[in-house]
C-alpha cells in the first residue's frame, strides 16, 4: 500500500492554489504538511480525499482506501459517544468499537448524548471515527484543533499505532505532533503563479 501523488494541481473556487505537488507516502508512514495560512494545505487534502476534482494530476488510490477528518467531526449531536461510533462502525462494515474508545479514553463519556461534549471532547469523538473506519489511509486536517496537550499525546499514540499495523497518514497541522518519525512537506514552493493576463487594459475595465 502506498499513496502516489504526482503532479497535482488543485483549486479552491476556481482560482488555482498549488500545483505540481507530489510526494509518495508508504505503509507505515506520516507525511505532515506544513504552510501558513491560506496556503492551500485543506484544499490538497480534499482533493486528494476525493472530495473535490483535481485540476490536474493523479492521486494513485482509490477513494475507498482513506478516511478523511476535515475541519468539521462528522458527529450526530443527539447520538451518544457509543451510538456514534457504532454508526460508523456499521457504515464501515468494521469490527467493536472498544479499542477507539479506548484509544481516545472516551469509555468515561461513551453514554454521553456527543452534542453535550466540550470541543476537544468532540475531535476526540472524531479522531476515534477514524480508528473505527478500518481504512488505512488517514487524511486529517488539523486533527489537533481543540486538543489538550494530554489528548495530543493519546492522538500521537494512535497514529502510531496506525503506522504499526501496515497503515499510513497525511495530515495538516501547524502544531508539533511528537512524531519524530514523520516527514513533513513544506506546500510553499508548489504556490500556483497567477496566470499571465493576455489583456493588461481589459484587466482595469
Ligand atoms: N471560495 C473561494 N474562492 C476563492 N478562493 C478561496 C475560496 N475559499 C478559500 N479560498 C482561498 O483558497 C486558499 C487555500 O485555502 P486552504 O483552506 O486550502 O488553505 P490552508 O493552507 O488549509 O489554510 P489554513 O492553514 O488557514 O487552514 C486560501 O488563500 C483561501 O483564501
Amino acid at each position: 500500500m502506498e499513496l502516489v501523488v504526482t503532479d497535482l494541481s488543485v483549486a479552491r473556487g476556481g482560482v488555482p492554489v498549488l500545483e505540481g505537488v507530489a510526494f509518495t507516502v508508504r505503509a507505515g508512514e506520516a507525511l505532515v504538511l506544513r504552510g501558513p495560512n491560506g496556503s492551500g494545505k485543506t484544499t490538497l487534502l480534499r482533493t486528494i480525499a476525493g472530495l473535490q476534482p483535481a485540476l490536474a494530476g493523479h492521486v494513485g488510490l482509490e477513494r475507498e482506501a482513506m478516511a478523511y477528518a476535515g475541519h468539521a467531526d462528522g458527529i450526530k449531536a443527539v447520538l451518544s459517544v457509543r451510538e456514534n461510533l457504532q454508526f460508523w462502525a456499521d457504515v464501515f462494515a468494521t469490527g467493536g468499537i472498544d479499542p477507539a474508545l479506548a484509544a481516545f479514553e472516551l469509555e468515561g463519556l461513551a453514554e454521553r448524548p456527543a452534542g453535550g461534549l466540550s470541543a476537544g471532547q468532540k475531535r476526540r469523538l472524531g479522531l476515534a471515527r477514524m480508528v473505527v473506519t478500518g481504512r488505512p489511509v488517514w487524511v486529517l486536517d488539523e486533527p489537533t484543533v481543540s486538543l489538550d496537550a494530554a489528548a495530543v499525546g493519546l492522538f500521537a499514540q494512535a497514529v502510531r499505532a496506525h503506522l504499526a499495523g501496515g497503515g499510513l497518514a497525511l495530515m495538516a497541522t501547524h502544531i508539533d505532533l511528537g512524531l519524530a518519525e514523520a516527514r513533513v512537506l513544506d506546500v510553499a514552493p508548489f504556490r500556483a503563479k497567477a496566470p499571465a493576463l493576455d489583456d493588461f487594459d481589459g484587466a482595469f475595465l
